[in-house]
Order: C-alpha cells, then sequence, then structure tokens
C-alpha cells in the first residue's frame, strides 16, 4: 500500500489533518486511508492548502514583477522550502460486514496516510446483500458506482434541493426511471409539464421505462401549445388522459380556506358549510359525481337548519350558494356534471388507487393551472392517497413534487401545505414516500423539509439558500462546495447512502423535458 502522508493532527474523531509527501499531489475529493486500531478507516480529502511557515506573506507582496518572482524561485530555489501541502481529510469509516462503522476515537498523530485503493473504494461503497439499490450515477472522479438504497430513499423521502438550472429535474429523471424498474407506482406532480418527455425512450432501456409512463393534464385547459411542440420535438402526438377532481372530495377544511381566502365567508356561512358540506359528502368511501346545481343543493339544504332566522339567514345561504357555485365553475380542475368534456375530450375522476397500486410512472401535467388550483388539486390528491394509505389499500409509492416551496412555503399560505406535512410525518409508516424538489430551500417549509432523510444538493448560489443548507445539513461538510458544482455534479447525504458522496450523475434514459435554450445567435 502506498504511504502518500503523515497525519499532523486531529483535533476530533470526524478529521484529521496530513501532510502529503513530496511529489504527491492531493486534489479536494481524493480518497485516502489511515490505520486505526488496525482497522483501515477511509477518509476524503476535503481541504487543500499550502501553508507558508518561513517568511511573512507580506514579504511576497513585495515582489511585485515577472523579473523579481523568477529570481526568487529559480535563482534562490527556495519555493519549496517556502511552502508546504496540508490536506483536511474527513473519517467516512469502515466497513464491516454489512455496516459502516465509524472510529470513537481520532486517528494518532503521525500514523501514515496511505492511498485509497479501488478494490477498497469499491467494497467501502458496495451495497448490503440484503437491500434494493438503484445506480444513480458514479464516485466523482472514479467509475465506482454509487447505489443508493432504493427501500430508504422511497419511504424515508428524500429531497434535492438547487438553484434554476441546475440539473434538479435531470437528476429527478434518473431516480425515477431507475425506480421504474423496480416496479414501484410513481407520481410526479408537474407544474412545468416537462415530465411528459419520459414518455419517449433515449436508450434502449428507456424503452422499458417511456413504456410505463402515463401522463394527465388536469383541467380543463388548452394545452395545445404544449402538444404542438411535444410533437415538434420529438416525432410524436403527446398521449395523454386528461383528468379533474370531483368537487365532493374536497377535504371540508380545504373548501372551507379557500373559500374564506377568495371570497370571505361570514360565520353563519361557515356553520351552514360545515353541517351542509357534512351531509352532501356522507356518502362513504365513492362520492357520487352529480352536477354542481345538485351539489350545492344539497350542501344548502343540508345546513339550513343552521342558518339564522329569517332574512340574514337566506342571505348567508344565497351568499354561501354564490360563493360555491363561482369556485366549481371557475376553478377547471373541477368536474362540474357527470360526462363532462373539453375540447371534444372526456374528463376522467383522478384514481389515487390505481395510481398508486399500478407500477407506473403517471405524470400529472399541471403547467395550465394557476398556483392555486395546482395547491387545490395536490391537496386533494394526497388527501386521497393518505386515506388510502393508512387504510392499506395501495403500495409502496413514491410521490415526486417539483416546486414544491410553492405547496409548501415557510411562510407563505398554501391549501396544500398540511397535506404534504402529514405524509412528510407519517407517511413512512404506510408507505407513502415523498421527493421534494426545489430551486429555493429556504422557501421551503422547515417541517416538510426536515424530514426527508436523504438530501441530494447541486450547484447552489443563492446566499440565503447556502446559509440555510449550513444549518440544516449537517452532513455536509462545506455548503461552500454547492456554489462549485457543475451541472452532472451532486451531492448526496443521509440514510440512503453509507456516507456523503460527491457523485457525478448518470445518463437519462428517456427524454428530459427541460432542455436549458440556448441564444442562437452572436449579435456584431
Ligand atoms: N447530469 C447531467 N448531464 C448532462 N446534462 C445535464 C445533466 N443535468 C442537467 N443537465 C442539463 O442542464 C440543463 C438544466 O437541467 P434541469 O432542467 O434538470 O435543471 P433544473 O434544476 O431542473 O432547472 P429548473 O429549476 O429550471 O427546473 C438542461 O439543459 C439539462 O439538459
Amino acid at each position: 500500500m502506498e504511504k502518500i502522508g503523515v497525519v499532523i493532527r486531529s483535533p476530533s474523531i470526524y478529521y484529521y489533518i496530513f501532510r502529503p509527501f513530496r511529489g504527491i499531489e492531493i486534489d479536494v475529493g481524493t480518497f485516502v486511508a489511515v490505520e486505526v486500531d488496525g482497522a483501515r478507516v477511509l477518509s476524503k480529502v476535503t481541504a487543500v492548502r499550502h501553508r507558508n511557515t518561513a517568511t511573512d506573506p507580506r514579504l511576497i507582496a513585495h515582489f511585485d514583477d515577472v523579473e523579481t518572482v523568477d529570481t526568487v524561485k529559480e535563482t534562490l530555489g527556495i519555493e519549496d522550502a517556502l511552502y508546504y501541502t496540508e490536506a483536511k481529510a474527513v473519517v467516512l469509516g469502515a466497513r464491516r460486514g454489512g455496516r459502516i462503522y465509524r472510529p470513537q476515537k481520532p486517528v494518532k498523530p503521525l500514523s501514515y496516510v496511505y492511498k485509497a485503493s479501488k478494490s477498497e473504494l469499491e467494497e467501502f461503497f458496495a451495497p448490503r446483500s440484503d437491500g434494493v439499490y438503484i445506480t444513480v450515477g458514479t464516485v466523482k472522479g472514479t467509475d465506482i458506482p454509487v447505489r443508493i438504497d432504493a427501500e430508504r430513499l422511497v419511504t424515508h423521502h428524500c429531497a434535492i434541493l438547487a438553484s434554476t438550472g441546475a440539473g434538479k429535474s435531470w437528476l429527478a429523471g434518473v431516480i425515477v426511471e431507475r425506480l421504474s424498474l423496480l416496479d414501484i407506482p410513481i407520481i410526479i406532480v408537474d407544474p412545468h409539464g416537462e415530465y411528459s418527455a419520459m414518455s419517449i425512450p433515449a436508450t434502449d432501456k428507456g424503452k422499458q421505462v417511456s413504456e410505463k409512463v402515463r401522463i394527465y393534464v388536469v383541467g380543463k385547459v388548452d394545452v395545445k401549445h404544449v402538444d404542438e411542440a411535444f410533437a415538434q420535438r420529438y416525432g410524436h402526438p403527446r398521449v395523454y388522459t386528461r383528468v379533474g377532481i370531483n368537487p365532493r372530495s374536497l377535504p371540508p377544511r380545504t373548501l372551507e380556506k379557500i373559500l374564506a381566502d377568495l371570497y370571505g365567508l361570514t360565520d353563519a356561512q361557515r356553520r351552514i358549510l360545515e353541517e351542509g358540506w357534512q351531509q352532501a359528502t356522507s356518502y362513504g368511501e365513492r362520492q357520487p359525481l352529480t352536477s354542481v346545481e345538485e351539489l350545492v343543493k344539497e350542501v344548502l339544504d343540508g345546513g339550513r337548519h343552521v342558518a339564522p332566522p329569517g332574512y340574514a339567514g337566506e342571505m348567508a345561504l344565497r351568499g354561501l350558494e354564490g360563493r360555491l357555485k363561482s369556485l366549481f365553475y371557475n376553478s377547471p380542475i373541477f368536474i362540474t356534471m357527470y360526462g363532462e368534456t373539453y375540447q371534444g375530450e372526456p374528463l376522467k375522476l383522478i384514481d389515487p388507487q390505481a395510481y398508486a397500486t399500478s407500477p407506473n410512472i403517471h405524470v400529472f401535467d399541471l403547467s395550465g393551472l394557476d398556483s392555486l388550483d395546482q395547491q387545490i388539486f395536490l391537496a386533494v390528491l394526497l388527501d386521497q392517497l393518505y386515506r388510502l394509505a393508512t387504510r392499506r389499500r395501495i403500495a409502496t409509492t413514491f410521490t415526486v413534487v417539483e416546486e414544491a416551496h410553492i405547496f409548501a412555503p415557510s411562510s407563505a399560505q398554501s391549501v396544500s401545505r398540511s397535506y404534504l406535512a402529514r405524509i412528510a410525518r407519517e407517511g413512512r409508516k404506510f408507505g407513502l414516500g415523498l421527493c421534494l424538489i426545489t430551486q429555493r430551500p429556504a422557501k421551503l417549509d422547515q417541517d416538510v423539509a426536515s424530514q426527508a432523510m436523504t438530501q441530494i444538493f447541486k450547484r447552489m448560489i443563492n446566499p440565503n439558500d447556502l446559509k440555510y443548507v449550513a444549518n440544516v445539513a449537517e452532513q455536509l461538510e462545506d455548503p461552500r462546495l454547492l456554489k462549485t458544482l457543475n451541472e452532472d455534479d451532486a451531492v448526496v447525504v443521509g440514510v440512503s447512502v453509507p456516507a456523503p458522496l460527491l457523485i457525478t450523475v448518470g445518463e437519462r434514459w428517456t427524454n428530459h423535458g427541460g432542455i436549458t435554450p440556448r441564444l442562437r445567435k452572436e449579435v456584431t
């Protein structure tokens, strides 16, 4: 084993500082090994610096032309004597059977530092024999595959956090493709309509994945421009089902909140709504789909007995009637009568149980909806999924939520936040996993974000987001690293990897819809 340096000091059990021997080049990211109690412990270099012990650096500031610098370097030949290099290595641990063992004592000063061999690295990153893994890329700078524990990734939730254009949806696509071959039902909440491209394979392997893609356009919205762009780019028409939601599937608190936010509600109207909605939705599991007129009549009839007497009561009832009709007729996500169509296309009711029991990739294109309708849709979908999951009526399901900070913002209001938070908190027990994707980590609700036990970071530039990440991601050695990442780099930390890893993200097997447009011409 090649000895490449010696430990100078080790201030804690987590890292040590070593001096690479003369002629040894060490880069950040290099894997090295040391011995602790006879076991070889793997470590990763996270910083390299040149230290000057012989002179005051201010002396060098006086070397103000090429001639002087060359004279000092070549004639005096003191360059090597002036500086030495030292590196910081973070202890990753040693593999013992299926587990990673981390020594509970610091590395001894004067211990030798060895170059980590390929086989040593492969052994360290090898998956446990009893787990289910997906390969999402390679350890950066090596060809060692990065295998992520799929069960932990899915059920303990994950988050992909990075600036815009840093490659979040590319990576989400890689994860979804690999998971789909394990026959896990996957639901993608796609506010930008990017993921329809997964229905077009990019490689042979991609054919198996794209056959599993089911696209749903949500609501009565015109998506001709999206379809045209799709057909032009891939030479195939986009095939989708148009879906909507039954107004009766709205949870009462959510309905009340929407009406209050949009139009305001008096106390009397709230009381009538609470009673009336309970009556109108007392059909059990499958709520009937009726016309809005019938539904509103049922609500008013069911709540009339709590209305104030006389004219005030009549006013409250009429006001509530108007508000309910406005909401259900104006929002494009509701189906307002049985057999409704839009531009000749039938509208189907969403069927969360079918999505969460079939091993497909269900892509919900929400791009035609405004932000409130997107949130209402997600609230209803997640509410139904949660109810089904608690009754063990679904398979383990992975739900990818793009732009998660819109659906669960840290400060602003959102009707979907409590539904995301509930699944983030309790979904693991029922096999409901989330993948939260956001370009503004600092704007994502903390309760929701903190439940993501695997965190994947990509390039991040915004100082607020970096500060936030430094506070929440204990395992991330130095958030400044995130500023320097390329599009295909990612840092993975958390329960589904043996140690924090800098990875090169793998190839896509299906098409990526989020290509950043290039400027066509130079201006002369
Ligand atoms: N691993 C990769 N290998 C090659 N190209 C990549 C990779 N990751 C991303 N890209 C390219 O980088 C660009 C941006 O990627 P992507 O659409 O995934 O970013 P994003 O972070 O999701 O952006 P947005 O915030 O706008 O949704 C795309 O053109 C994509 O093709």
